[in-house]
Parts: C-alpha cells; sequence; structure tokens
C-alpha cells in the first residue's frame, strides 16, 4: 500500500523567512508561494531529486497549523506524505485496522492537483501522515 515518500512538511510562521533560509543558506530551487484556502495554507516547494520539502504557512481563520503553531513558534516538521495508488482503498484499509481517517474521510484535492487524506498522529508514532494518490 504504502509508495514513495511524496514530501516532508515543515509549518512555518513567516513563509517568505523560511523561503529565503532554504533559498539564500541551502541554495535550493523553489516554487512560487501558492496559496490553498480550501487547506488553509500557502505553500512552497523545494524539490531535492528523491523526495520535496513543503514550506505551510497558516492561511486565514481556523487554518489546521495554527494550534501546532502555538506550540511551535519558530515552526517544526509537520507531516510525511507517503503516495498511495488506490486512496480509497487504501483509507479503508486503515479504518479497517483502526486508525482515524481525519475530516470526514472523503480525500480533498492537494497542492500537486491529486486527492490527498491526512491520518491522526497519535496512531503513527505521534506523526501526521498524509496520502496523496498518484
Ligand atoms: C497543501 C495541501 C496539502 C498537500 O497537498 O500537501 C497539505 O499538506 S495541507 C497541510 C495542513 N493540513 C492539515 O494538517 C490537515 C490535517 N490536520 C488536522 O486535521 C489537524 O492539524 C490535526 C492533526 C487533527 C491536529 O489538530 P490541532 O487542532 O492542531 O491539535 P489537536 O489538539 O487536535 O491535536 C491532538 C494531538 O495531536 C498533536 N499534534 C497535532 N498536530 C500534530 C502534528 N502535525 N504532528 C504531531 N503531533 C501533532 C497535538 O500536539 C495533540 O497532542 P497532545 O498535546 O499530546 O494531546
Ligand atoms: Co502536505
Amino acid at each position: 500500500m504504502l509508495g514513495r515518500l511524496n514530501h516532508v512538511a515543515i509549518a512555518v510562521p513567516d513563509l517568505a523567512a523560511a523561503s529565503a533560509v532554504y533559498r539564500d543558506t541551502l541554495g535550493a530551487k523553489l516554487t512560487e508561494p501558492q496559496a490553498l484556502p480550501e487547506h488553509g495554507v500557502t505553500v512552497v516547494f523545494i524539490d531535492t531529486g528523491n523526495t520535496k520539502i513543503e514550506l505551510l504557512e497558516p492561511l486565514g481563520e481556523g487554518s489546521p497549523i495554527a494550534a501546532f503553531l502555538e506550540k511551535n513558534p519558530a515552526g517544526g516538521m509537520h507531516h510525511l506524505c507517503y503516495e498511495v495508488e488506490d486512496i480509497i482503498a487504501a483509507r479503508d484499509r486503515l479504518k479497517a485496522a483502526g486508525a482515524r481517517v481525519l475530516g470526514d474521510g472523503t480525500p480533498k484535492i492537494g497542492a500537486h492537483g491529486k486527492p490527498v487524506l491526512f491520518l491522526h498522529p497519535k496512531d503513527f508514532l505521534g506523526t501526521l501522515v498524509e496520502l496523496e494518490q498518484v
């Protein structure tokens, strides 16, 4: 069921400042900021060749990363995203195994234009997991 690691997400309080760290200090190439109001975040991606880094800044009221940033004001690693071939089959298998699928369980379209779902961090060793259908 588990495919490639698609991205590692880092929640940040200031996307421009975080982008400057990756661009100027680490010498990375970044995508333009992409506002995703349906996810409550603005994102920038960095392609590292073997995976991607997703920088996340809160967008709008009730962003799902707001509480995380209150606990981690300087930012921190927020989630891992794994690729799956069939997100509905993966969801149903995980639910049957007792994992909590976040939201109403209906995949949303993610930053890459593909269906995504999130799994509760307490069911995965304290790590929020995103699944993306590829
Ligand atoms: C850009 C689109 C998409 C993509 O295509 O890549 C994205 O990546 S969108 C990214 C942002 N979206 C989401 O994160 C959606 C799913 N997340 C959620 O539904 C919530 O963030 C959450 C995981 C349910 C957490 O909700 P929150 O209100 O922040 O906190 P709680 O108090 O309910 O948390 C319970 C418990 O879990 C711990 N926690 C919270 N977030 C994380 C995390 N990222 N990693 C590890 N642990 C986390 C939190 O600390 C609480 O623990 P205790 O304090 O021990 O109770
Ligand atoms: Co993500």
